[in-house]
């Protein structure tokens, strides 16, 4: 962890603070995590940077899904799966047993590897996570799911057929659809777990310009097993391997000059 040393601590009696302009949205601290009795996260350290993407990356079984699923908590939803450490979104600790999971899930919405549009309208898709949050009159419902389909630039394509089944559309715009699906309830960070894994080259630009265009707004993390991707879309990268942290620093750094070997061997691709 030699380049990642100036980030481990950037907090002041818990409070977040500037490293260089930037602003912790959120802080992974000594965290560990437990599949039962395997310990499949060893003290991990990272920040997530405000308005910034961070992509994780390792080879298969390093642990960057079991991260990104601690960040909001969704593990709580199977037995025998245990966090140990600190996690803390705008230096709340989201560990926290009196964590409310659903409103640290409207903060921290999640895109999954597989496009899982529920069996409804492109427009109920939308409006149910929104109705599950917020009491919306109709026009200001439809005004929401617009603008949440406008974010994902999905509008153009879907305007004429809101009413059609979301399952209908192509596998490209299913994802798209739930990443509007996502944004439409005003979530603060946005996790990706390998969004682009299942979608052809002509789809995968288009979520990566979405994602380029959403970090304005949001704090981003995603998962990819593509480097090329990681490079293009991430302002930091997290190298993981064996359920460790090797390496945290820009993208810049990570693909020209990385400080551990296995950093290096990884991203030319000696193994993984
Ligand atoms: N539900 C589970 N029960 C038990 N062990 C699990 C479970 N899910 C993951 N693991 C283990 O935890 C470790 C980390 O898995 P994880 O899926 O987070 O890795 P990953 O880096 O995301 O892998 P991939 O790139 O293949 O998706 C692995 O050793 C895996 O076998």
């Amino acid at each position: 962890m030699n380049s990642v040393a100036s980030f481990t601590v950037p907090t002041v009696n818990n409070a977040p603070i500037n490293v260089e302009g930037l602003t912790e949205k959120i802080s992974v601290r000594d965290l560990d995590f437990f599949y039962g009795e395997h310990r499949a996260l060893k003290n991990i350290n990272v920040p997530l940077y405000k308005g910034k993407v961070t992509a994780f990356i390792g080879p298969s079984g390093c642990g960057k899904s079991t991260l990104l699923r601690i960040l909001n908590r969704m593990y709580d939803l199977y037995p025998n799966q245990r966090a140990a450490g600190h996690v803390r979104l705008d230096n709340e600790d989201i560990l926290a047993p009196s964590q409310d999971l659903n409103l640290l899930r409207a903060k921290v919405g999640m895109v999954f590897q597989k496009p899982t549009p529920f069996p409804m309208t492109i427009y109920e898709n939308i409006a149910f996570g929104i109705r599950l949050y917020e009491k919306l009159s109709k026009s200001e419902l439809d005004d929401r799911v617009k603008s949440a389909l406008e974010r994902a630039a999905l509008w153009n394509e879907v305007k004429d057929k809101l009413n059609a089944n979301g399952q209908s559309l192509s596998g490209g715009q299913q994802q798209r659809l739930c990443i509007a699906r996502t944004v439409a309830v005003r979530p603060e960070v946005i996790l990706f777990d390998e969004p682009c894994s299942a979608l052809d080259p002509i789809s995968t630009a288009k979520i990566e310009e979405l994602i380029d265009e959403l970090k304005d707004d949001y704090t981003i993390a995603i998962v990819t097993h593509n480097m090329q991707q990681a490079a293009r879309v991430s302002d930091f990268t997290a190298f993981m391997y064996l359920g460790e942290m090797v390496e945290f620093d820009e993208t810049t750094k990570i693909f020209t000059t990385p400080t551990d070997r296995r950093t290096q061997d990884y991203i030319t691709g000696r193994f993984g």
